[in-house]
């Protein structure tokens, strides 16, 4: 049983869209933070939510979860990139056309994750089974610190 993996991977690799997010937005003058956006994302996870048979209130904590931890990442990248501008991606993805994209199908992967996962959340046993899932993850991707730091953001509100 992989018990919370799945769901935790998911979350990592939302935090390596949150790269592509901060290349798209370097040097254009656009904020990290789009409230605007944000606030569509969470009321169409709670709509979506309750379709699904998920409980609206907990996919809204673990998504604002998701975005503060993506915001967190993108400002490490951005204090990187102003120190050492030879890192700055040479690439600029296109916010909208291409990196909102692949957030929305993460939105859709974790949905289902949720659904999947609704009982071991619930469990007295979840932070035990967050925290190997966490080093689970961890050890296959083997993430840098910045980007350990955003998982750990991201994760609390699973349990
Ligand atoms: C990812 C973006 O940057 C920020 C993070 C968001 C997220 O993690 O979904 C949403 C809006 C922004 O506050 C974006 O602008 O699309």
């Amino acid at each position: 049983d992989a018990g919370l993996a799945p769901l935790v991977d998911v979350a990592a690799r939302r935090l390596d869209v949150a790269d592509l997010v901060a290349a798209a937005k370097w040097g254009t003058g656009k904020p990290i933070e789009d409230p605007v956006r944000e606030q569509q994302i969470l009321d169409s996870v709670a709509e979506r939510s309750v379709a699904m048979g998920i409980e609206p209130e907990a996919a809204r904590r673990i998504f604002r979860d998701q975005i503060e931890a993506g915001k967190l990442v993108q400002r490490g990248l951005f204090a990187r990139w102003a120190v050492r501008p030879g890192d700055v991606p040479a690439h600029r993805p296109d916010l909208v056309k291409d990196v909102r994209p692949l957030l929305d199908r993460i939105t859709g992967e974790l949905l289902a994750d949720l659904k999947e996962t609704r009982d071991a959340r619930r469990a007295p046993s979840c932070r035990a089974e967050l925290v190997k899932a966490v080093e689970r993850v961890e050890a296959a991707r083997r993430p840098d610190a910045l980007h350990r730091a955003g998982l750990l953001r991201a994760v609390p509100s699973i349990c």
